[in-house]
């Protein structure tokens, strides 16, 4: 796989109409520009349609204020056999004093779609550089670690059900 397909930049200024009760940038605006960065990632790589599974823990550690320059870098970092995980950082810029700040990673699972919706392969990805090998593994561990919360989940659901049932 062409690997300058695996990662992607995108920079958008935050104008005042993205601004929340306090003036600063909504966190729903930012959610939805970091879930086009990884549809955008995601599609270019694969060459398919893709849509959104999920999204990992979501921190908004420091504010994003009107009037800076928001910078996404977006990086393909690990694919299973129909999804992958795009990694987001977002990096914020004051225009005028050009200091930045990192304020939010992500981590988004695309999964991409045939012409019925139905999950289709996607080019495997094989890591080349250190950071690559590096967010690979991150990705890895995820995987496992969404997969763990999903059988648990699963399985506090059944026992509600069996608990519920027993009562009437
Ligand atoms: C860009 C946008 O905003 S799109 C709008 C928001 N998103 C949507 O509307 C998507 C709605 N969801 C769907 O249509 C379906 O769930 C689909 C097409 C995404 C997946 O269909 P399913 O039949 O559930 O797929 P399936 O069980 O085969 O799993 C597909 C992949 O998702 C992965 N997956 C399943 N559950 C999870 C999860 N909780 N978190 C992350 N990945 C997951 C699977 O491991 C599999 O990946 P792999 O093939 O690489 O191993």
């Amino acid at each position: 796989m062409n690997h300058s397909n695996s990662e992607l930049m995108m920079t958008v200024l935050m104008t005042p109409d993205k601004a929340n009760f306090i003036g600063n940038v909504h966190g729903g605006d930012l959610l939805k520009l970091l879930d086009q960065v990884a549809y955008a990632c995601a599609s270019r790589y694969s060459g398919k349609q893709v849509v959104t599974m999920s999204v990992d823990q979501v921190t908004f550690r420091q504010p994003v204020h009107v009037g800076e320059l928001v910078s996404c870098y977006a990086s393909v970092n690990f694919t299973g056999n129909t999804s992958m995980e795009i990694g987001i950082k977002v990096i914020a810029e004051n225009i005028q004093s050009q200091i930045k700040r990192h304020v939010n990673s992500c981590f988004f699972t695309m999964v991409a779609t045939d012409q019925s919706g139905k999950p289709t392969p996607v080019p495997t990805f094989t890591p080349n550089t250190p950071d690559q090998f590096r967010r690979h593994k991150g990705a890895e561990l995820r995987r496992e670690l969404r997969r763990h919360y999903e059988e648990e989940s699963l399985d506090i659901r059944q026992s509600k059900a069996i608990l519920e049932s027993g009562k009437s």
